[in-house]
């Protein structure tokens, strides 16, 4: 961290009000990093030497909330490891254990700007929990934790929303319908010049090839593997009639609802091909000069699965090889040859 303080965004609501999926879009759109309580807690346990692995299994297979000083801990680490200095923290603090442990040990030393409230009806919250369990793989998206994580949430959760209110901080989103007009209402907040500073892609040479920085996880593992370290990588630029766009590449396109916006997805479904659009549930056939987009990591991904096909023109080229990190230089993220890559 630098001498100035950092800003956070905490962003609370109940399981499923869509926090992580509207986190996964400002952090594209603005390069805030997106840091999910629930996430880092996740991947503390999944490490085969960690100590605290079955405690946290534990809480989170029965909806209670893990005791502070563990995920303080592991919130700080990351907010360091990545040096950056804007963050939305996702799902947290969820009970007054977690105030009173963040005051303890971060306290002043950041500057938090506002609380993003989720706000959405409990039957529309587990309806999309027990949707998402059916490819989530989590242990807490099924109907006898998403009860006991109901009764965290309001016992717990609100109280700690009403603290923050008391304190004009709470900015509340009605989360129960589309995810656009959420996003919509961030902007309405005066989110987007105030809190939100950074464009996801910046794009430094233009023409034949630009090297973009990409922020947000959407595309994890392959890019942003850590989600603290963003990744450069180059993108090769074509006029779209040069290149016949194949399924598994990874492209650069201007965002199809906000113009001058750029995100880096992998296409998935050509023209007159069909997909399964996993969240709507149903096939959708690719029309004619369209393409399917998808973020790699689908929890975290704003993609065609929330704005449908995009047309071929969107397309802006097509992402070559990292280049920084210097670890992480000449990872390759073309599937497909073609003749002019290496020029
Ligand atoms: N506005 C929306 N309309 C319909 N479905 C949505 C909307 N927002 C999110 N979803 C879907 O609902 C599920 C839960 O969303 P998400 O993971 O963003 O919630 P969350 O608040 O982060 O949940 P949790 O706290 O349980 O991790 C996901 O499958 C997501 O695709
Ligand atoms: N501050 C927190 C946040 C989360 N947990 C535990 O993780 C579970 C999943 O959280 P999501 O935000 O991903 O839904 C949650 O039910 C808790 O068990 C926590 O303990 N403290």
């Amino acid at each position: 961290m630098t001498s100035t303080k950092p800003n956070v965004v905490f962003v609370l609501g109940g399981p499923g009000a869509g926090k992580g999926t509207q986190c996964a879009r400002i952090a594209e759109k603005y390069g805030y990093v997106h840091l999910s309580a629930g996430d880092l807690l996740r991947e503390e346990a999944a490490k085969p030497d960690s100590s605290l692995g079955k405690e946290i299994n534990e809480h989170i297979k029965n909806g209670s909330i893990v005791p502070v000083a563990v995920t303080c801990k592991l919130l700080e680490n990351a907010m360091k490891k990545s040096g950056k200095e804007n963050f939305l923290i996702d799902g947290f603090p969820r009970n007054q254990d977690n105030v009173n442990g963040w005051k303890e040990s971060v306290g002043d030393r950041v500057n938090v700007q506002c609380v993003l409230f989720f706000d959405c009806d409990e039957q529309t919250c587990v309806a999309r929990c027990l949707e998402r369990g059916k490819a989530s793989g989590r242990t807490d998206d099924n109907e006898a934790s998403l009860k006991k994580r109901i009764v965290t949430y309001n016992d717990s959760t609100r109280p700690v929303i009403q603290l923050f209110d008391k304190e004009n901080l709470v900015k509340r989103i009605d989360a129960s319908n589309d995810v656009d007009k959420r996003f919509g209402e961030f902007l309405k907040y005066g989110l987007k010049g105030a809190v939100f500073a950074l464009p996801c892609l910046i794009t430094l040479m233009d023409k034949v090839a630009t090297v973009s920085l990409v922020a947000g996880k959407s595309m994890q593992p392959l890019l942003n593997p850590t989600g603290l370290n963003s990744d450069w990588v180059v993108i090769k630029r074509w006029d779209i009639d040069d290149y016949f766009l194949q399924k598994g590449d990874i492209v650069s396109l201007e965002s199809p609802r906000e113009p001058q916006v750029y995100m880096i997805k992998r296409i998935k479904a050509l023209e007159n091909e069909i997909i399964y659009d996993t969240i709507k549930q149903k096939e959708i056939r690719v029309p004619k000069g369209h393409v399917w987009v998808e973020g790699d990591n689908k929890r975290d991904s704003y993609d065609s699965r929330h704005f449908g096909c995009i047309p071929r023109g969107l397309v802006t080229g097509r992402a070559l090889y990292v280049i920084w990190p210097p670890k992480r230089f000449g990872t390759k993220l073309i599937l497909h040859d073609s003749e002019d890559d290496d020029e």
